[in-house]
């Protein structure tokens, strides 16, 4: 009799092993470890994942596996095996493990269809055919019953027929308002023409259909153009343009044709870093490189030519970069190489859309896949390569179970693989430089920018001073005079906000409430486009007061600047300057990120205002100015790594400017000029950076020089909570070794968060191999608590976040 061990999906501490199903005749010759089913669980039905296969069962009375939901396997041995490594090291459940490799389309209910494949139809025999009765598709309750189950899967295999999942926004088309001119560009040239002078807009919008005659989203063009509805309405009413509904595409690149790009001629400089990797590559041996490039140094090229060699020898590749700079310029420079080879995966996709990228893995149809940190669990089985940009980034780790960072799971799996992992960045994470210093991680080199254009130089201004020379503006004396000197010469600025922390809370100007969320011990956020103040921990939201609730005082405000405030400055101070806003609020709609960066691109605007998302990726030849307006916002977050943060992100964003022929210059504001992060960012030397944060690392006991175990309890009282932190702490200190420290119990940074009380232990240590026994203990303790959800306990192995 054949039985399965399953991964049943009930996370819970006394589920959380294999249990032993039979397997029903008619799908005995089918079914493998990696395919996901149903069985009877207790009283329930639940979902499970086969892990292995087996011959007989001590279990007596054995229980049958009532569905099966997959004709192939989600997932590969490989991939189950790495799902054990994940619950080691991460300390979470086999189950969530397993299904954190997966789409989510994979993970819920879905509607479940076994659809013909478009225009396999003749390659199936009768007996199928009759099975789909002149349909296209049938479904997955046709596919359990059916008698030919094994002919079926026969069938997938070959990609004759496919499963799919319908879920809900694909079921629903949706359709959008799109603009198209009616006349052609003489035309439009000739009606342009003859509009009254005071007609300025309308001329806009006619100059935008000149240069682009395509049909386009009536919100991008009004976005780009920076009109009114109205303008439109006009020309819509006097038949130079027309509107119509129409649907939107599910693939993003669906209709686009990439030029391809051939490789260029490599420098010295990226021939000698490229040389070790491909002769690992060749080698079929793993090595973990650091790719240590100064901005605009060309590393993206040598990502491209590692692999490209890595398809040539008929090898996978993943490439990882930040959610953030995951921007279609980035994606471009991929496609544009390698064409249909390259599937895209990030969180701006569709449940849908992210399932049909994975399948395209899955089915071997594409080489490469570009995404963000999920990414690294693509189902490919030749990999090649894995490679991490911007390796640096705290978006790489997961901050919820399981809490893995992908830099981890890149090396577990090439080392599986026996091929090389690229580490890319211009400030490398202090622990990843590190370990290239000590030879674990091997260091390469990109010390010079392409053509050997140099790194901008760099203004740093104290902005005390300039409130002292009377200037209250956000701008400062120097900001404002290059600002105003880009503008006559046409080049182009980014202005970063840099928008951590506290940024826009409401203060009360007569007694000093700052108005906090009643769930969370943290100030509400103010939010203009709706006038209201939200808490983004708990979702809290209220109406903006009209007067303190202290003190009853009218002069309550916000404090703090928005890219908004700045936005209304600058028309203030440079009317003539056209703006583009880059911020949550403008690029939460699909496809406008690429829209504005485009606009930028194309010259529509001087200036490019924004958040975070703005300080990576973009390589703009006519940049010439970076404007930082508050750089020591992160410096203040109680994280030993604000130091780090705020040095990588001005550097990251200086290096914006001046990549190409012309020049850069860079302007960073603060208060706080003398720190040292910010003066050797000024400088742009990493290396004197490094050895300074590694000092202060050493002093204070925090990484690279130790490990961290961070482990959260909360509870809604308060008192429990202490206590369990306290007996946790306890119980550590009596287990561990006496080199290990271990600081708490303490309120976490922030102490309260939807009326739970936060309590923090902090484990550092350099060697202690029984650490997560013990944590698992703990954790077993607790665990019919924690079941109820009253109390919670989460560990992070290595946290990135201190809150
Ligand atoms: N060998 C080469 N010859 C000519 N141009 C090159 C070469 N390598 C790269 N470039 C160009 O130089 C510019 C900078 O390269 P790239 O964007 O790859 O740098 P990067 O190190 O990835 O930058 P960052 O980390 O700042 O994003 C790009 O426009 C790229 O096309
Ligand atoms: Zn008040
Ligand atoms: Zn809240």
């Amino acid at each position: 009799m054949g039985i399965a061990s399953v991964v049943v999906d009930v996370p819970a501490k006394q589920t959380d092993r294999e249990f032993d199903y039979s397997i029903p005749g008619k799908w005995e010759h089918i079914v493998q470890p990696g395919m996901r089913v149903i069985v009877p669980f207790g009283p329930r039905m639940v979902q499970g994942f086969i892990t292995a296969l087996k011959n007989d069962s001590n279990v007596k009375k054995i229980r049958e596996v009532k569905e099966i939901l997959d004709l192939e396997p989600v997932l590969n041995e490989e991939l189950l095996k790495l799902g054990s490594w994940l619950t080691e090291e991460t300390m979470c459940f086999r189950i969530t493990a397993l299904q954190a490799m997966l789409p989510a389309a994979l993970k819920a209910k879905y509607e479940k269809v076994l659809r013909i494949s478009t225009g396999r139809e003749e390659h199936l025999e009768a007996t199928v055919q009759a099975l789909f009765k002149n349909k296209d598709m049938i479904s997955w309750k046709d596919v359990l019953e059916s008698d030919h189950a094994a002919l079926l899967q026969k069938h997938v295999r070959k990609g004759n027929l496919e499963v799919m999942y319908f879920v809900k926004d694909k079921l629903k088309k949706k359709t959008v308002r799109v603009i198209q001119p009616l006349l052609n560009k003489e035309g439009l040239e000739d009606y342009a023409g003859i509009l009254p002078p005071n007609a300025r807009k309308q001329y806009e919008v006619l100059h935008h259909f000149i240069n682009h005659p395509d049909k386009i989203q009536l919100r991008e063009l009004l976005e780009d153009v920076r009109v009114s509805n109205a303008v439109v309405k006009a020309l819509i009413d006097k038949g130079i343009l027309a509107e119509k509904e129409e649907e939107i595409y599910r693939d993003p690149y669906e209709n686009r044709v990439f030029k391809q790009t051939e490789p260029f001629i490599l420098t010295q400089e990226q021939a000698d870093a490229l040389r070790p990797v491909k002769k690992s590559i060749h080698d079929n041996s793993h090595a973990v490189f650091l790719l240590y490039g100064v901005t605009g140094s060309g590393k993206t090229e040598i990502y491209l030519q590692a692999i490209d060699d890595v398809i040539k020898k008929g090898e996978e590749a993943i490439m990882l970069v930040p959610e953030i700079s995951l921007t279609p310029q980035t994606v471009k420079r991929f496609k544009e190489r390698f064409g249909n080879l390259v599937a895209v995966m990030h969180s701006g996709l569709s449940i849908g859309e992210k399932y049909d990228e994975w399948r395209k893995i899955h089915r071997k149809e594409v080489k490469v896949v570009v995404g963000a940190r999920s990414a690294i669990f693509a189902p490919f089985e030749n990999l090649g390569i894995i490679i991490i940009d911007e390796e640096h980034e705290s978006s790489y780790k997961q901050e919820e179970t399981p809490r893995y960072h992908a830099r981890e799971v890149a090396i577990e799996r090439a080392k599986h693989h026996n091929c090389p992992v690229i580490l890319g960045s211009a400030t490398p994470a202090l622990e990843s430089f590190a370990r290239a210093k000590k030879n674990v991680y091997k260091l390469l080199t990109l010390s010079k920018r392409m053509n050997e254009s140099k790194l901008p130089r760099v203004d740093i201004v104290d902005m005390r001073e300039e409130l002292r020379n009377g200037n209250r503006s956000m701008f400062s004396k120097t900001l404002f005079s290059k600002l105003t000197d880009r503008l006559e010469k046409g080049e182009q600025t980014v202005l970063l906000l840099n928008k951590r922390g506290h940024s826009s809370f409401v203060m009360c100007r007569s007694c000093g409430l700052v108005t906090n969320c009643p769930n969370c011990d943290i100030s509400l956020t103010y939010h203009r486009y709706n006038d209201s103040l939200k808490c983004h921990y708990c979702g809290h939201e209220e109406r903006m007061p009209q007067a303190c609730p202290e003190c009853g005082s009218d002069h309550i405000r916000f404090f703090g600047t928005g890219t908004q405030k700045v936005e209304e400055e600058l028309a203030k101070i440079l009317p003539e300057a056209r703006v583009i806003r880059m911020d949550v609020d403008t690029t939460s709609k699909k496809g406008s990120h690429e829209r504005l960066l485009n606009a930028f691109q194309e010259g529509h605007a001087d200036i490019l205002l924004g958040t975070q998302m703005i300080a990576k990726g973009l390589d703009f030849p006519n940049i010439t100015l970076v404007g930082v307006l508050s750089a020591d916002t992160m410096l203040h977050l109680p994280d030993f790594r604000s130091s780090e943060k705020t040095f990588q992100l001005l550097t990251q964003v200086s290096g914006r400017a001046g990549r190409h022929e012309l020049p850069g210059e860079v302007v960073i504001q603060t208060y706080t000029p003398e720190h040292y992060s910010i003066e050797l960012s000024g400088l742009q030397d990493f290396d004197v950076f490094y050895e300074r944060e590694m000092y202060i690392r050493r002093q204070s006991h925090y990484p690279p020089y130790y490990y961290l175990a961070l482990i959260n309890v909360s509870h809604e009282d308060l008192m429990k909570a202490v206590a369990v932190t306290e007996k946790i702490t306890k119980y550590l200190t009596a287990s561990l070794s006496p080199e290990a420290i271990i600081l708490g119990p303490v309120a976490s940074p922030i102490s309260r968060i939807n009326n739970r009380y936060r309590y923090q232990c902090l484990i550092k240590y350099k060697r202690e191999p029984e650490l997560k026994k013990q944590l698992r203990t703990v954790l077993e303790h607790y665990q019919q608590e924690t079941a109820q959800n009253l109390l919670q306990i989460s560990i992070d192995m290595n946290p990135q976040i201190m809150m």
